[in-house]
C-alpha cells in the first residue's frame, strides 16, 4: 500500500462544484477519495462554505470563473488529472434565454474538452441529463427503460437541446490526442430527477405549499411515473467514475450511463410528498383537481404573463408547458450498466435518503415538527 504522499497525488477539478451537485460532488471527493492532493472548484458563483473546507489535508482551491471563457477554463484544467463538468445552466422555467442556455451548457462544455486536450488532462466525466433522451416532444412514455432502449430523443427545448449536444460532443471527444500523446477517456452520466439538501424546487414546493394554507393540489395523475435519484447517489456515482475511468479506459471511455438509485418510483408530486408530507404540508386530490386543456391554458397564460412582465420582473412560476408536459409523462429507468461496467451501487439507501432529505427541509425551512 502506497504511504500517503504517494497516495495523495491526484488533483481534480470540479466545474460547477459550488451548485446543488457540485456541491456533493466536492464534500463526497474529500470524504471518498483517497488518492486527492488538491481539489478544485470552478465557478461563476463561489459558495463561503468552502471555506470551511481548507482545513483539512487534502489542498482545496477555489476559482470563480465562467466557463464560456476559454482561457478561464484552460487555467483551471492545466495540471489536473480529472475533470468532472457538472457547471451548467439548468433552467426550464424561462428564465435565461436559450442563447445564453448554448452559450452555458455546449459552448462551455466545448470549452471543458478543449482545455483538456490542449493542457493534457486525460479524464473528463459530464454530468449529462436523462432529459437528452426524454421525455420527447412526442411525450412518449420511457418505462423503465435503459442505456439501448430505443426511443425517439426529438427535443424543442433549449435545456434538453443543449444537455444532448454537450453531451455528443463529450462522447465524441473520446480517444482525442491530448497534449503529450495520450488519449483523452471520456464519459457521460444521466442523471434522472435529482432530489436531496439543497434541491431548489423541493424548496418552492415547499414555500408554494405553506402559501396555499399547508397545501398542494393535485395536478398530475398518481400513474404517471418519474424517477428520482438521491444527489448522495449521484455524486457518489460520479467519484466512482472519475475514480475507474483510468483502468477501464477501453470499457468505459465513449460511455453514457442513467445515474439512479433505489428511489421508488412515483409520480412527481407524490414523490416530493415524501418529503413535503413530514414536513406538515398535504397533497389535496386523488385525481388531478383541474382538467389538463385548462392546466394547458394556464400554464400558456404563465408563458404570456412571463413575456408581458419582463421588462419588469423575472416572472418564473413552475407551471409553463414544458414543465407540463414532463411531469405529465412518465420517464422511469432500470438499468445495471454502472454496475457491470464500474461496480457502482447506491451508497444512500432510500430510507436514508429520505431521512437526510426531509431533514433538511426540516432544518432550512424551520419546520421541524
Ligand atoms: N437537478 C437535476 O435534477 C439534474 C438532473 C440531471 C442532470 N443535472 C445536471 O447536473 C448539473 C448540475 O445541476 P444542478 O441541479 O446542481 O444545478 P445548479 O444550478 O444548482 O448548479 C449548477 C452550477 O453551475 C454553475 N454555473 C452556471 N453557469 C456557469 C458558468 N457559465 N461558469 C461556471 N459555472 C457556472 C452555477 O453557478 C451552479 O453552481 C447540470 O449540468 C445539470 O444539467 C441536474
Ligand atoms: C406545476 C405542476 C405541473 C408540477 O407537477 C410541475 C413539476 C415540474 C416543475 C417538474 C416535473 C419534472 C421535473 C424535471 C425532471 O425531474 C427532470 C429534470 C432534468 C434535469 O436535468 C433538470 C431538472 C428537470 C428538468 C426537472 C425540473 C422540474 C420538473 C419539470
Amino acid at each position: 500500500m502506497a504511504d500517503s504522499a504517494q497516495a495523495q497525488k491526484l488533483v481534480y477539478l470540479v466545474t460547477g462544484g459550488c451548485g446543488f451537485l457540485g456541491e456533493h460532488v466536492v464534500r463526497m471527493l474529500l470524504q471518498q477519495e483517497p488518492q486527492l492532493r488538491e481539489l478544485r472548484i470552478f465557478d461563476l458563483h463561489l459558495g463561503p462554505w468552502l471555506e470551511e473546507l481548507k482545513t483539512g489535508p487534502v489542498q482545496v482551491t477555489a476559482i470563480q470563473g465562467d466557463v464560456t471563457q476559454a482561457h478561464e477554463v484552460a487555467a483551471a484544467v492545466a495540471g489536473a488529472h480529472v475533470v468532472i463538468h457538472t457547471a451548467g445552466l439548468v433552467d426550464v422555467f424561462g428564465k435565461t434565454s436559450p442563447e445564453t442556455i448554448h452559450e452555458v451548457n455546449v459552448q462551455g462544455t466545448r470549452n471543458v474538452i478543449e482545455a483538456c486536450v490542449q493542457t493534457g488532462t486525460r479524464f473528463l466525466v459530464y454530468t449529462s441529463s436523462m432529459e437528452v433522451v426524454g421525455p420527447n416532444i412526442k411525450g412518449q412514455p420511457f418505462y423503465r427503460g435503459n442505456e439501448n432502449t430505443p426511443y425517439e430523443a426529438v427535443h424543442r427545448h433549449p435545456y434538453p437541446c443543449s444537455k444532448a449536444l454537450a453531451e455528443q460532443l463529450v462522447l465524441e471527444a473520446n480517444g482525442r490526442k491530448v497534449l503529450g500523446g495520450l488519449p483523452l477517456v471520456t464519459c457521460a452520466l444521466r442523471p434522472t430527477g435529482i432530489y436531496g439538501e439543497g434541491h431548489q424546487i423541493m424548496r418552492d414546493f415547499y414555500h408554494q405549499g405553506l402559501r396555499l394554507g399547508g397545501r398542494l393540489f393535485r395536478a398530475i395523475p398518481a400513474s404517471v411515473e418519474h424517477g428520482r435519484v438521491y444527489v448522495g447517489n449521484v455524486a457518489w456515482m460520479h467519484v466512482l467514475v472519475a475514480r475507474e475511468l483510468e483502468h477501464r479506459a477501453a470499457l468505459m471511455g465513449g460511455q453514457v450511463y442513467f445515474c439512479y438509485d433505489n428511489s421508488p418510483y412515483k409520480s412527481y408530486e407524490d414523490f416530493n410528498m415524501e418529503f413535503l408530507g413530514p414536513c406538515g404540508l398535504r397533497l389535496v386530490g386523488t385525481r388531478p383537481l383541474l382538467p389538463y386543456w385548462l392546466l394547458l391554458f394556464l400554464a400558456a397564460l404563465n408563458v404570456l404573463l412571463q413575456w408581458l412582465l419582463r421588462p419588469l420582473l423575472l416572472y418564473a412560476p413552475l407551471l409553463n408547458p414544458y414543465t407540463l408536459a414532463m411531469a405529465n409523462t412518465t420517464f422511469t429507468v432500470s438499468t445495471d450498466k454502472a454496475r457491470r461496467h464500474f461496480g457502482y451501487e447506491p451508497l444512500f439507501s432510500w430510507e436514508e435518503s429520505r431521512t437526510r432529505t426531509i431533514r433538511w427541509v426540516q432544518a432550512v425551512e424551520g419546520s421541524a415538527r
